[in-house]
């Protein structure tokens, strides 16, 4: 089928762009800094993309050679491409009368930086910070998605539930539910129903001060402050909000410290009628390794769960994803997609990339069988599912042991770090619960199991050789 330039071929000119680049770049890093871009706008020759935040400026640079590569190969008439943030993007609506979110600007919009080899540019970083609480400047805040709105939500009856309370929430911040806890598997809305809230709060008002921040970071924030005798404005920072969203809690399990000011925190918040929002990938009480009063105080507001789409659901997601892509998606096509792709709506968008991508830089349209072809291998791969057996068989070769010994009640060092390896393995490569892998490992209790994880999940970050051995292990498995 020929290329035909109609404005629909137009708009889809960063994705055929990134569907070449995908196939250069690493898998993680163009999850992590290509995925979430968007096409915005198109000024004569010079192509707009919208960028979540001003983290993700570096793209520019760092893709600048692909990038134009990818212009060259693919014959577009493209001189210049500019990255720009929500705030900086004149494409997209800037009040409420006009459907959309109102970020308050907090920095003119202003010409691009001269890019490194004269054709690829970016928006300028925003001024720096002059009080601690422009620090805190929602509008700006760099892990923000500005996508991540109610609007953009699907409604299904597995998040029904967590997405009336959030809406409760942001209508009533403090006077609905406090905390509101929100629990599910991976990829099943919880960062974008929290940010959701965030953004309400602040359309509703705008002088409102917010916070959003994943345990991680707020681990880190608090360590460093520590390190840097910076304790008063750690406080200070987390302690004045109207709304404080905290996301991934889990990842401050067996961090005492850490776990010690985060209760004072809450209790200073909640004590002052402040909101706080918590996301956790398990409910309160699978948070092991966690201290009991941070536990009960997390069960005093409400606690709702999210459960993995319906079929229905996934569907309608996929044509909501796509109408954002300015793209319509035949229902056979979105039914094959929903059926054939796992719950994780991660992937569910992933499959969707891939496919119009895959059009686009075919030029083809999108029907069943342009879509059975192009995602037949990302199916395959589902399919083909990674189970705990082949888990401790791969560990097992690897630290030349018996599958057996894994499952003993054996505890000296030369069979604990395998076996937590496994561990960790099986629940980062299958869909098994905590207590499944347990079993699996000769009846160990699911809080043994949660220690090992988060003990690995630790080390990793550190010890080079560790992660070496289990990205050997998973590309073995893979
Ligand atoms: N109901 C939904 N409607 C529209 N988009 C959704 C829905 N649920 C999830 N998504 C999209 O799926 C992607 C993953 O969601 P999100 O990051 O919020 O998941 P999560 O539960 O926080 O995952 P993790 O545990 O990995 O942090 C996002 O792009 C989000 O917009």
């Amino acid at each position: 089928m020929s290329f035909v330039p109609t404005p629909a071929v137009v708009l889809n000119f960063w994705v055929r762009i990134l569907g070449a680049l995908e196939k250069k770049i690493n898998r993680q890093s163009f999850d992590t800094w290509l995925k979430p871009t968007r096409f915005s706008h198109l000024n004569g020759r010079t192509l707009y993309v919208r960028i979540p935040s001003s983290e993700f400026q570096h793209i520019g640079d760092r893709y600048a050679d692909l990038v134009q590569e990818a212009i060259d190969k693919l014959e577009l008439e493209i001189d210049d491409v500019k990255f720009v943030t929500p705030q900086d993007d004149p494409s997209l609506p800037k009040t409420r009368e006009d459907g959309g979110f109102a970020p308050v600007p907090s920095h003119s919009m202003q010409a691009p930086l001269s890019p490194r080899n004269g054709r690829l540019g970016g928006a300028p970083p925003p001024p720096a910070p002059t009080t601690e609480q422009a620090r805190f400047d929602w509008n700006t805040a760099s892990q923000l998605n500005a996508r991540y709105l109610f609007d953009n939500f699907v409604i299904g009856s597995g998040n029904q539930f967590a997405h009336a309370a959030s809406q409760a929430v942001a209508e009533r911040p403090s006077k609905a539910y406090n905390p509101l806890f929100l629990y599910g598997g991976v990829g099943m809305g919880k960062t974008h129903l929290m940010q959701a809230i965030g953004h309400e709060v602040k359309r509703r008002n705008p002088h409102a001060s917010i916070s959003y921040v994943s345990g991680e970071k707020f681990t880190n924030e608090m360590i460093n402050s520590v390190r840097y005798d910076k304790m008063t404005t750690f406080r200070d920072k987390f302690r004045t909000v109207d709304v404080l969203l905290i996301d991934d809690i889990q990842f401050l399990a067996g961090k005492e410290r850490t776990q010690e000011e985060f209760f004072h925190t809450f209790n200073a918040l909640h004590e002052s009628m402040k909101q706080i929002v918590i996301a956790s990938d398990r409910p309160p009480k699978e948070l092991a390794d966690f201290e009991d009063r941070l536990r009960s105080r997390f069960e005093w507001g409400l606690i709702a769960d999210i459960q993995p789409p319906d079929l229905e659901t996934k569907v309608a997601i996929l044509q909501k994803k796509a109408e954002s892509e300015q793209t319509v998606l035949p229902i056979d096509v979105a039914l094959f997609v929903a059926s054939n792709v796992r719950t994780n709506v991660r992937e569910l968008e992933g499959a969707l990339v891939r496919l119009l991508a895959w059009c686009s830089l075919h030029g083809v349209e999108i029907t069943l069988p342009t879509a059975q072809q192009c995602l037949k291998q990302f199916i395959d791969t589902q399919v083909r599912k990674i189970t705990i057996e082949a888990i401790q068989r791969a560990t097992a070769e690897q630290f030349g042991m018996r599958v057996s010994e894994l499952k003993q009640k054996n505890n000296s060092r030369s069979i604990v770090v395998p076996r937590q390896i496994a561990m960790y393995l099986a629940k980062q490569m299958t869909e098994a619960s905590l207590p499944e892998i347990g079993r699996q490992f000769g009846g160990k209790h699911h809080t043994t199991v949660m220690h090992s994880i988060s003990k690995i999940d630790e080390q990793r970050r550190t010890d080079k050789s560790l992660n070496s051995t289990i990205n050997k292990l998973m590309e073995t498995l893979n």
